[in-house]
């Protein structure tokens, strides 16, 4: 049978076009930023989130990340401003992480890897339903926040973290409540912003990437916690979850704009 896509050298992002043809496309994510190309735009307004803590849900191990899931049935946590016309629903985030501390981000940033990069996933209910949402070029807006590892280790980063162990194995998933994700978010809203796609297959060209300037510091065994994830269900052999991250893709033309000088 096919192997269904992952991060491996047979089923990583070089095979993705193979059963998902979109990932040969000109708006693909994650791209490298070199700020000599960034046009900052002062025309960008400041992005706000106003997120109920109450909408958290649940957080899981899909086999490929560690996502934490928000009630998205109406306008309950939504981010509005920066690049956005309209106010977009929260309806996940996760993660992606390298192996070690030296990379594990997927936009890279004049040329530095972070060790992980956390995605808030927002979609826009003008379409409906997040299915009818990434067919559109203005469906989906996610918020990159780049994880840095020195001495602190991240308090708000805690919660995610202290759930870890429930949900170790492929398919585990735990109840996940009163969790405000704008906690995470670091002191500046300063941001880059541009037009891409889902870092994942079908890898739909739908995206608003907002990404944050300054990242957040983690501590190394905050990320030893993530790496203690494993890919495989319980019972199957042990597969870490690391190097969930798709390198970047060819920018073809974008222009990259910054909220900032
Ligand atoms: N790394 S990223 O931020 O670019 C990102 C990647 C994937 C997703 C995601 O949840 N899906 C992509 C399509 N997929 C399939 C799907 C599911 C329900 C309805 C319709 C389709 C879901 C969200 C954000
Ligand atoms: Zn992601």
């Amino acid at each position: 049978a096919q192997s269904v896509w992952g991060y491996d050298s047979d089923n990583g992002p070089e095979h993705w076009h193979e059963n998902y043809p979109l990932a040969k496309g000109d708006k693909q994510s994650p791209i490298e930023i070199n700020s000599k190309d960034v046009q900052h735009d002062s025309s960008l307004s400041p992005w706000h989130a106003s997120y109920d803590p109450g909408a958290a849900k649940s957080i899981l191990n899909n086999g490929r990340t560690c996502r934490v899931v928000f009630d998205d049935t109406f306008d309950r946590s939504v981010l509005r401003g920066g690049p956005l016309t309209e106010a977009y629903r929260l309806r996940q985030l996760h993660l992606h992480w390298g192996s070690s501390d030296d990379h594990g981000s997927e936009h890279v940033i004049d040329g530095v890897k972070y060790a992980a990069e956390l995605h808030m996933v927002h979609w826009n209910p003008k379409h409906g339903n997040f299915a009818g949402a990434l067919k559109q070029p203005d469906g989906v807006a996610v918020v990159g926040i780049f994880l840095k590892v020195g001495k602190t280790p991240k308090a708000e980063m805690k919660r995610i973290l202290e759930e870890i162990d429930n949900i170790k194995t492929k398919g585990k998933e735990a109840p996940f409540h009163h969790f405000d994700p704008s906690i995470l978010f670091p002191k500046s809203r300063d941001y880059w912003t541009y037009h891409g796609s889902f870092t994942t297959p079908p890898c739909e060209e739908c995206i608003t990437w907002i990404l944050l300037r300054e990242p957040i510091e983690v501590s190394s065994d905050q990320m030893a916690k993530l790496r203690s994830l494993s890919k495989n269900a319980e019972n199957e052999p042990v597969h870490p979850l690391v190097d969930n991250w798709r390198p970047p893709q060819p920018v073809k033309g974008r222009i990259v704009r910054a909220s900032f000088k």
